[in-house]
């Protein structure tokens, strides 16, 4: 049996109001998060602590009720058991050694995956003992391009041109490093599945700044290489895709052969979304995550907006990216409320 809601709206059954979880629920917008979160200095180290991941992943559950947790780790992970440097500077953001010479692709390593990342299969076990039946638990990856993007720019970036000017220049190249990682991903993914993960999301959260002939290859063909061999090891589990600020291209991404379903950002239409990508496939998002931040009447507003266009067809409640600090905690109260009140007929 399948726990609740948000795994049978994935799997096509429709209820009087959709299913509702956030991308970034667990995070610095809440106090007993801050709490938990100052007894580690290091964020990996947090990440890698299971008693503290299973802690802070189900803050949001029992203060909310929402009809999904996703475990607490972070995409940069991957890159960190394949052998990269990686930490995490206060009020800056994920750094890494950056990657400047393929010779460097070929010293990584995913030998060592499976003992470096056991914490994070510990925690998801232990989160899932821990959990409502109802409630589903999301296992996560960072999509072989966006992890790509972070190790050659060594950083976060506002165009990456560092890595789109290697993925240009060298194709070859960095086809080696996208292909380790699909075989990275599909083995984080698995070993999340056979700890305990209901359903998977992939993060590509830098698709964006790709034109549509790269976009196919470096975003949305790994993606499917990625659920093909998970689906080979784990027939049934869902995978969420989010390529993030795709715009149309999203187009692409409507394949139900590889995702249950695609997660839109707040850049997409919401009526554009229900004609062109719903008929074809579940959809998830794309509330503004400040309007989160606004709460009241705008909040009310347009969450009604989204649902109106979305809440009739295949459609889990999200955001069109993470919550952001600044969101007060009652907001998203609000939110689940709005979200669990809709009438289908109202307009
Ligand atoms: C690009 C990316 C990263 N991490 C992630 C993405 C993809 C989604 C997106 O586009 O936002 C994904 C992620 N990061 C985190 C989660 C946990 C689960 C959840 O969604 O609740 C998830 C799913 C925790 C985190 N990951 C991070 C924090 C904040 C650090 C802290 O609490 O000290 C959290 C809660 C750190 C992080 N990690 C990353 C960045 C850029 C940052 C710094 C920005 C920030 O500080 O908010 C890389």
């Amino acid at each position: 049996m399948s726990h609740g809601k948000f795994l049978a709206t994935l799997a096509g059954t429709r209820f009087p109001t959709p299913p509702i979880w956030l991308m970034r629920q667990a995070g610095r917008y809440l106090p007993e998060y801050r709490a938990v979160r100052a007894t580690t200095r290091s964020f990996l180290d947090f990440c890698y602590t299971p008693d503290k991941a299973v802690e802070v992943t189900l803050q949001p559950i029992r203060r909310f009720g929402l009809d999904a947790a996703i475990i607490f780790s972070d995409i940069l992970v991957v890159p960190h058991a394949l052998g990269q440097k990686v930490w995490f500077e206060e009020g800056e953001g994920p750094k890494l050694e950056a990657l400047t010479d393929p010779v460097q692709f070929g010293q990584l390593s995913r030998a060592r995956l499976a003992d470096h990342l056991a914490p994070v299969y510990q925690a998801i076990t232990a989160t899932r003992a821990a959990l409502p039946r109802e409630t589903a638990l999301l296992g996560f990856a960072g999509a072989p391009f966006t992890l790509a993007c972070y190790m050659i720019e060594g950083a976060g970036s506002r165009d990456f041109a560092k890595v789109k000017l290697w993925a240009y220049r060298h194709p070859d190249s960095f086809g080696l490093l996208i292909d380790l990682l699909v075989e990275a991903i599909v083995d984080h993914l698995a070993y999340q599945v056979e700890a305990g993960a209901d359903a998977v999301q992939l993060f590509d959260s830098w698709a964006g700044v790709l034109p549509e002939e790269q976009l196919f290859s470096w975003s949305l063909e790994p993606m499917i290489r990625i659920a093909h061999a998970l689906h080979a090891r784990h027939p049934k589990v869902p995978i969420i895709a989010f390529p993030r600020a795709v715009g149309p291209a999203a187009l692409m991404y409507r394949r139900p052969d590889a995702f249950a379903a695609l997660s839109i950002d707040t850049g997409i239409g919401a009526h554009w979304a229900m004609q062109e990508l719903q008929p074809h496939i579940c959809l998830q998002g794309n509330l503004d995550p400040l309007m989160l931040v606004a709460g009241g009447p705008a909040l009310e507003r347009e969450a009604h907006r989204i649902l109106n266009k979305l809440g009739h067809g295949s459609f889990v409640f999200n955001l069109g990216h993470g919550v952001v600090p600044q969101t007060p905690p009652e907001h998203v109260a609000q939110l689940v409320d709005i979200v669990r009140h809709w009438k289908p007929s109202s307009s």
